[in-house]
């Protein structure tokens, strides 16, 4: 059976999305592994699929899965790239589209030169929703790692992030300690590992080694997760330009228990057909 699907990108962050309201689509695991596959299969960071709606309000469901085939809670980029997948397919004609994910609904609007501005709804900061093992709420926690001890934020926007302050990204040990947090016991369901320059209070450099994917370009969650993590701290206002290796995003979060917004663009690249 051929499958319809559109490559898509956000700040250099890659997508598969399929539409799984006119096509049957079984996210099996091992296949999702194939697709990512930059040389056996389409290639790309995530996989997401488009459905029905589930949750009260919404108009679409949208399902994120990882190159290494995990199902995941939440996708910064990625939501802006189903925004601009769903209009251009004609899916929805709406400038405001609201979204249910793993992680509850989100609201998306899309803006003129390929923008979107995502209501990512309230970050999560008490460890056991993480989740993250802590003894007590912190803007910043002492971990263990390969006999280091090493200062991180812990934050979550759907999805667990560790965030750790660099002097420089480009010289960050990114492939070492990507790795070894990201499997770290403390953090049950593995994590995003987020590592930030801040340059000044409103412009901070972010990489990011992503759970289940590795390092990427981007990493939308995890601009948002290094922002409140920075503010947290003392060290960024409320409104902050996120300089990805892949490109910029804007984040406003006026501070705990507020709504955050991320804005930022989504393109399109090919559409294809995949044989299964
Ligand atoms: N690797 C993430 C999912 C994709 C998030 C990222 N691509 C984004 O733009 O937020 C996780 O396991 O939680």
């Amino acid at each position: 059976m051929k499958l319809r699907f559109t490559k898509m990108q956000g700040l250099g962050n890659d997508f598969v999305v399929f539409d799984a309201i006119s096509q049957s689509i079984d996210p099996d695991p091992t296949w999702i592994r194939h697709l990512a596959d930059r040389r056996f299969g389409v290639g790309c960071d995530q996989v997401l699929l488009v459905e029905p709606p589930r949750l009260p309000d919404t108009d679409f469901q949208y399902r994120i899965f990882n190159a290494d085939g995990s199902e995941v809670e939440q996708c910064g980029n990625g939501a802006r790239c189903f925004a601009r997948f769903v209009r251009d397919r004609g899916l929805t004609d709406k400038d405001e589209i609201p979204v249910g994910t793993a992680a509850g609904a989100i609201r998306l609007y899309l803006g003129p030169n390929d923008q979107v501005r995502v209501d990512m709804g309230v970050p999560i900061l008490e460890p056991v929703r993480i989740p993250f093992i802590a003894d007590t709420q912190a803007s910043a926690y002492e971990l263990e790692v390969d006999d280091r001890r090493l200062t991180v934020g812990a934050v979550s926007m759907g999805n667990p992030h560790a965030v750790l302050l660099v002097e420089d990204v480009d010289r960050a040990p990114v492939e070492r300690l990507g790795p070894l947090i990201e499997i770290h016991p403390r953090f049950p369901q593995r994590v995003n590992v987020g590592f930030m320059q801040i340059l000044d209070p409103g412009h901070a450099r972010l990489r990011v080694f992503e759970r289940g994917a590795g390092e990427t370009l981007a990493c939308g969650t995890g601009a948002c997760a290094a922002m409140v993590s920075g503010q947290m701290r003392g060290l960024l206002e409320d409104r902050v330009q996120v300089k990805l290796p892949g490109g910029d995003l804007m984040i406003e979060w006026p501070g705990p228990g507020e709504t955050l917004w991320m804005t930022g663009p989504a393109e399109s690249v090919f559409h294809g057909e995949i044989e299964r």
